[in-house]
């Protein structure tokens, strides 16, 4: 185990709530791990917390096997042996790129070896004389990596290191970053509000809400297990209905669904969560709906769907369908429901 973090609590002096509550969390050897919240959930003090930067209340913090924090013991952020890559990279803008990886470390034949090696790695090889400030915002943050590879901390903490990229380079540079950690086996803890980044790159996901631990899991479980409403809202971006259990049915204000394994519920009210491709267009489907806003995603439409209770209420529907679906703004139309978008909480 890389890192456990046993009951941490902090409350910074002069706020109503504790920033972090009671967490506890372990990391193996050579996993990437993301912590996913909205902000001001407790994200970076978290990370800060672990690197050294800021002291907890209480609880106690093991980093590969030694004791940094509790039981008395406090080890200054520089012997921790964690590596930190930054939102704004923070190179320094006067050294070149073979420089600002090797900053502070003996050059030694070994070392050039390791540089030249992770250099390749990361696709920079050709860049070494280069300044920050003539290489792009995704070579930025791969020399950032590197820089901190170089010391082959026990693990690497990234805060939020995707966000100041535009969108087509942040997916291309995640793509890349996943590559280099998982070639070079490095264990990795790094903070996201993003669902869909964390989706992609981790091999589990800490889901954080006001300062606690509301979910712990791979990104299958955590999207199509989610434990909790807010889990099912932020991760999977599922659309809510509250429904009541009746035989092996359930019925919502908008429509009844046939579910097995709910028997034990009769009589219950349940929440139905219905993920974005839950809902699908279908011409037989007994669930009426008007389009009421089409997006193109390039491999998708994101639509809001306006539906109707026989009552007269309406609710919005975020759906996700596939480009080839004719869909339009304006027009009716009718779904049905695919069972394994679907959970019941
Ligand atoms: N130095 C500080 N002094 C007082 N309160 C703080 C301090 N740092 C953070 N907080 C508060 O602690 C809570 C958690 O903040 P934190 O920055 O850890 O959240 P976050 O999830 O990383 O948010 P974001 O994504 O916006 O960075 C917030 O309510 C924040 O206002």
């Amino acid at each position: 185990m890389i890192i456990q973090c046993k009951n941490i609590s902090k409350k910074y002096p002069g706020t109503a709530q504790p920033a972090v509550q009671n967490l506890n969390i372990t990391i193996n050897e050579g996993e990437i791990v993301s912590l996913l919240g909205p902000s001001g959930c407790g994200k970076s003090t978290t990370l800060r917390i672990i690197a050294g930067f800021e002291v907890p209340d209480e609880g106690e913090i093991i980093l590969a096997g030694k004791q940094v924090y509790g039981k008395g013991i406090w080890v200054p952020p520089e012997h921790r042996d964690v590596g930190m890559v930054f939102q704004d990279y923070a190179l320094f803008p006067h050294l070149n790129v073979i420089k600002n990886i090797t900053f502070g470390l003996k050059r030694t034949r070994d070392l050039n070896q390791r540089a030249k090696d992770l250099l390749k790695l990361a696709n920079l090889d050709g860049l070494e004389s280069k300044l920050p400030s003539e290489l792009s915002g995704g070579q930025q943050q791969r020399v950032a990596l590197i820089r901190a590879l170089m010391r082959q901390p026990c693990i690497v903490l990234m805060d939020e290191p995707f966000s100041n990229l535009d969108a087509s380079l942040r997916e291309q540079l995640r793509v890349e970053i996943k590559s280099i950690l998982k070639q070079t086996e490095t264990t990795c803890l790094f903070v996201t509000h993003n669902q869909e980044e964390a989706l992609t790159i981790s091999d589990r996901i800490i889901v954080l809400n006001q300062g606690k631990i509301e979910q712990i899991g791979t990104p299958e479980e955590i999207y199509f297990h989610p434990k909790s409403l807010f889990v099912a809202k932020f991760v999977s971006q599922g659309n809510i209905l509250e429904g009541i259990c009746s035989g092996n049915t359930i019925k919502t204000e908008y429509f009844s669904l046939k579910v097995n394994n709910i028997h034990k519920n009769n009589g219950k009210k349940v929440n139905v969560i219905i993920r974005p491709r839950g809902l699908k267009p279908d011409p037989n489907g007994l669930i009426k709906g008007k389009i009421e806003d089409v997006q193109f995603k390039g491999e998708s439409y994101e639509c809001i769907v306006k539906l109707f209770s026989p009552q007269g209420a309406t609710t919005n529907f975020k759906i996700t369908v596939d480009v080839q679906t004719k869909i339009k703004p304006g027009i009716q139309q009718t779904f049905s429901i695919d069972e394994n978008q679907i959970t019941i909480i």
